[in-house]
């Protein structure tokens, strides 16, 4: 029995175009000019200090913005970077640069979800206060009272079976009885290997393969205790 459901965003909730083609390059080209105007702000100071604790070598803060554009470039993981951008996208959706983009599918499904009592929970690599930006100035309105609790890198990458044990530990719900839904097979697999039920959302433009997870193409198709979501007749993919 399923009683709780804990979603990836970028590629799940959201479109892989979105974060690739939107929030990285907008961050990518403010991440310098940031930098240079917040560097003694506490709390960018203090993720620059995180950041060059991670380089493991004394940068100075020009060398160092040279770094993390690299690693942005390759889309490193690393938890103060992803909570530096994260500051850099609040401005841009405090400015109204760009709303969250939310797949429809995810939407009406998330509020059928949870209006049936089920619990929801966010896992992604992007910093907690980044997905409740995103979350909260969405395509379809603010997102974030359908959720109960976000967790980032900070419980671990999300390719280590550990982070997910922590989840199950934090929320209390034993791990066969969390589903997890994601576009990333080593994701799901980290999940499975942790106990918890898994579902890859793998969108019809996506050619990936699933890695042998139960597959949807949108969030109708997933099974949650038996019973795929009611697709509406019109529910095409109009709102994304
Ligand atoms: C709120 S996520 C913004 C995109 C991002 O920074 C990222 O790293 C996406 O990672 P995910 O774990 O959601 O695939
Ligand atoms: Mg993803």
């Amino acid at each position: 029995m399923i009683q709780a459901i804990l979603t990836d965003i970028e590629g799940t909730l959201s479109s892989l175009s979105f974060t690739r083609e939107v929030l990285f390059p907008y961050a990518a080209r403010r991440l310098p000019d940031f930098v240079r105007e917040n560097g003694r702000e506490p709390e960018v100071k203090r993720l620059l200090a995180d950041v060059r604790a991670y380089a493991g070598r004394s940068l100075d803060d020009e060398a160092l913005i040279e770094r993390m554009l690299a690693w942005m470039e390759v889309d490193q993981k690393i938890t103060p970077l992803k909570a530096l951008q994260g500051l850099i996208w609040e401005e841009g959706f405090g400015r109204g640069d760009f709303t969250g983009h939310v797949h429809a599918d995810a939407v009406d499904c998330l509020r059928r979800w949870h209006d049936s009592g089920m619990a929801l929970y966010v896992f992604s690599s992007g910093s907690v206060h980044t997905q409740q930006m995103l979350l909260g100035h969405s395509q379809a309105g603010d997102l974030r009272p359908l959720f109960t609790d976000h967790f980032d890198t900070r419980v671990g990458g999300k390719k280590q079976i550990a982070a997910y044990k922590t989840i199950a530990e934090r929320i209390a719900i034993p791990p066969g009885r969390i589903l997890f839904l994601s576009d990333t097979v080593d994701e799901l697999d980290a999940a499975g290997s942790a106990g918890l039920r898994t579902t890859c959302i793998r969108r019809a433009d996506d050619p990936r393969d699933a890695g042998g997870h139960p597959c949807a193409t949108d969030f109708y198709g997933v099974e949650v205790n038996g019973d795929p979501s009611v697709r509406p007749v019109e529910a095409d993919h109009a709102g994304d």
